[in-house]
């Protein structure tokens, strides 16, 4: 099915966004727009996010805590979980001790692995109303002002269920992610987050790593003055959100390592090349990863347009 196609879709009662970033925010006013759910209720322990978010029109209530508005919630409402990875299971624990086992519970982290060990150690199993997921969308952007409409659109969203969780669930959590115009793709767990660890979360090693590198060159105190547009794009990721990305690292650190492993062997290869003035070599390298690269962004025009 292509995100452009209309479904019919089942209308979310309540959404209760937990975490009114981003991430949660722009599902909430993208949901709103869409006019695909009756009620959205806020939860953000910061009042002035809260009183941002209701002006913002992106929430009609908001409170502190999961606790002020759980007992009204049941089957057909969705709680979505969007805060930093490391902070889940605080808020697991939270939404265990009140939310009934009826409702709908999902989230938008990062990294899958540590957040079902999460939902393990919180619950003492997989309760069926839980379905992992998470959106490949999103921007070196963050907090309350960051969130759009339209931030999902044409883009895809990974749900990471398990054997206990319940189709009926998993559907309503697919079917939200479709009015909001995503395409939604499955993945187990330990896939995800390798692949993550090396097309997202690597990538944001690097960029973090080469600006630290270059900010702390002491004879290049102007050295970002004479950069060229190639450094901005290539740079951008790296004013992402701090404790976002430390909950990233952390939480997936089996597969970033391999995936930094990798990287630094290829980039010694690269370097001996470079050493050696193997002009052949290079050319055989730049080539292929010029192949790879146009091909890949031309797949991704094709799904824009
Ligand atoms: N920023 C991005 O491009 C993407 C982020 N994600 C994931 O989505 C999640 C949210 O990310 P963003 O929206 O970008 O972050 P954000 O920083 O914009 O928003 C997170 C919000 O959660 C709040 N928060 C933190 N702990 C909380 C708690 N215990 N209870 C309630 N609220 C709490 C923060 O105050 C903040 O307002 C993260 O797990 C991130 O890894 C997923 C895809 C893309
Ligand atoms: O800013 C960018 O280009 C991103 O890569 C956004 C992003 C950040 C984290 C995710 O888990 C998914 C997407």
């Amino acid at each position: 099915m292509s995100a452009d196609d209309v479904v019919a879709l089942q209308p979310i009662n309540t959404l209760v966004v937990i975490g009114l970033g981003l991430i949660g925010g722009s599902l909430a006013l993208s949901l709103k727009s869409a006019g695909a759910c009756k009620r959205v209720v806020g939860i953000a322990p910061d009042p002035l996010v809260r009183q941002r978010a209701i002006e913002r029109g992106m929430v009609d209530e908001s409170y502190a805590s999961i606790g002020d508005v759980a007992a009204q919630l049941g089957e057909g409402d969705v709680v979505f979980i969007a805060v930093p990875t490391l902070a889940i299971r605080e808020v697991l624990e939270s939404v265990k001790g009140c939310v009934p086992a009826t409702v709908t519970v999902t989230d938008g982290a990062s990294v899958k692995g540590s957040v079902l060990e999460d939902v393990k150690a919180v619950y003492g199993k997989v309760p069926e109303q839980l379905v992992l997921g998470h959106p490949i969308a999103g921007s070196e952007q963050s907090g309350v002002e960051a969130a759009r409409v339209g931030l999902y659109a044409n883009h895809r969203i990974i749900l990471t269920p398990t054997e206990e969780t319940s189709d009926q669930h998993k559907d309503r959590v697919a079917d939200m992610w479709r009015a909001v115009g995503a395409e939604v793709l499955e993945l187990d767990v330990e896939n995800h987050d390798a692949i993550l660890g090396a097309t997202s979360h690597l990538p944001h090693v690097i960029a973090f790593s080469l600006v630290d590198t270059l900010a702390h060159d002491s004879h290049n105190e102007d050295i970002f003055r004479y950069a060229a547009g190639g450094f901005r794009d290539f740079t951008r990721i790296a004013s992402s959100d701090v404790v976002m990305w430390r909950d990233i690292m952390l939480a997936n650190r089996d597969a970033v390592l391999e995936a930094i492993d990798l990287f630094s062997s290829n980039l010694a290869v690269l370097r001996k090349t470079i050493a050696e003035s193997d002009s052949d070599e290079l050319t055989e390298i730049f080539s292929r990863a010029k192949q790879a690269r146009d091909q890949f962004t031309h797949v991704m025009d094709k799904q824009k347009s």
